[in-house]
């Protein structure tokens, strides 16, 4: 199975995140300034905090790419923190003095772990007597280096493939979009320029007062994303074996962002509440071809795509350090006490759609180069065309 792999590095106020991508074939096109739209559309979102304002998510790349295409060599792009020349010292990778540490300021070790983030569990495992080693990776700091990576996978999609992926969000604590309305890649600029990425005038007002509402109330709100690619080709996954099905790729990848608790895959736990004829989406013949009369099961059937719109959703826990903050112990003295808090997002739902589409655009790029291969990416798309065009039943 050729296959793409991709990592991340780097620590929250650390001095950059890096990321790779090996796997990618040649020829796609590639810029700096791609990378930094997207990471400029994950910087957007009403109810984000302070950091946004000001972060530049500085693009640099270090490898696979040359004049604007990739090479098929391992892709290397590194995401500067605006924030690194205040945390220098605190985040030194090398020893530094103790009186050096103190003068920063920003050295109080943080020992009132917040419920809902990873402090906790995180210094009892690895061994630390304070959570700033933990909390430093555990941030949705590293999603940028995720949707950097996705913004590269997405532009082999749609030179390979003609895929292309949009997200929306749904709903926003207790206020929700209409069910069954599904932007396109036309909607992508409206949506960005809406403050809550919602295409629904009326939610996103709704959406907006829920935030203002929290933020006066010191508290934190989490909400509801979906994304759909457009133009998947029937067949990518397999029924054939547990982890080769791409539901479930889709949903470990999306599991895998942080405060994401819940994934659904089309209309998910919706269908567990109806009967089976009302289900499934039935398979018409029309003068295009074979095709579905709804798209409940979000595209996918038995791991496979089934080649209509894929549609999945990510729910999104609110934001762990509450301005309110929630009962804890202070590990130093055993004694109760109040969990750290300093700036904070009041609500990042938004953002997280962003690297939703990144984490679905990784997974179906990396689906894409295990079906149809392909050194140069216009190998790939010969390869689709051909399969497309050879498919028995259609
Ligand atoms: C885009 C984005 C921004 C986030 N911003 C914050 C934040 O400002 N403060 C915070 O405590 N958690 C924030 N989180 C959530 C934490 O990273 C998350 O609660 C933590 O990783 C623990 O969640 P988990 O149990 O799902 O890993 C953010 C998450 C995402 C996806
Ligand atoms: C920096 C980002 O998000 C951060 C995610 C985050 C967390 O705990 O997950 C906590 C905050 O970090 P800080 O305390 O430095 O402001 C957010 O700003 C980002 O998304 O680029």
């Amino acid at each position: 199975m050729s296959r793409l792999r991709w990592l991340t590095a780097g620590e929250s106020h650390g001095p950059a995140l890096v990321a790779t991508l090996e796997g990618l074939p040649a020829g796609v096109p590639v810029t700096t300034e791609l990378v930094a739209d997207h990471l400029a559309r994950r910087r957007l979102g009403y109810g984000r905090g302070a950091r946004m304002k000001f972060e530049q998510d500085e693009v640099t790349f270090l490898g696979g790419v040359r004049h604007g295409l990739s090479m098929g060599s391992p892709v290397a792009v590194m995401v500067g923190n605006t924030e690194w020349p205040k945390w220098e010292k605190v985040m030194s990778a090398d020893p530094v003095d103790p009186s050096e540490l103190k003068e920063t300021g920003r050295n109080a070790p943080l020992t009132r772990p917040r419920p809902g983030h990873a402090d906790l569990a995180g210094m009892q495992k690895y061994g630390f007597d304070e959570a700033r080693p933990i909390l430093e990776r555990a941030s949705a700091r590293e999603t940028a280096a995720r949707v950097a990576l996705g913004a590269v996978a997405r532009s082999f999609l749609k030179e390979a493939a003609g895929i292309e992926i949009v997200s929306h969000v749904v709903e926003l604590a207790s206020a929700k979009a209409p069910y069954g309305v599904y932007p396109t890649p036309a909607d992508v600029d409206k949506l960005d320029a809406d403050p809550v990425r919602c295409l629904d005038a009326d939610a996103s007002k709704a959406m907006v007062a829920e935030i203002d509402q929290a933020h006066k109330d010191g508290d934190t709100l989490g909400g509801v994303v979906e994304v759909l690619a457009y133009g998947v080709p029937v067949g990518l996954g397999s029924h054939v074996h547990w982890d080769r099905r791409l539901d479930a790729r889709l949903a470990a990848a999306l599991m895998g962002i942080q405060a994401i608790k819940g994934v659904e895959v089309g209309d998910g736990f919706e269908l567990a509440r109806v009967p089976g004829s009302q289900a499934h989406d039935e398979i018409v013949n029309t003068p295009e071809g074979i095709k579905r009369t709804s798209g409940r099961s979000g595209g996918t059937e038995g791991g496979l795509t089934t080649g209509e719109l894929l549609r999945v959703r990510a729910a999104m826990k609110p934001i762990a350090t509450v301005p309110r903050a929630l009962a804890t112990v202070d590990v130093a003295t055993g004694e109760a006490a109040a969990a750290h808090h300093q700036r904070s997002d009041v609500c990042a739902v938004p953002a997280a759609g962003i690297v939703a589409e990144a984490m679905v655009a990784l997974v179906l790029a990396d689906a894409v180069v295990e079906k149809f291969g392909g050194d140069s990416v216009a190998e790939t798309r010969r390869n689709v065309q051909s399969y497309l065009d050879n498919l028995q039943i259609r």
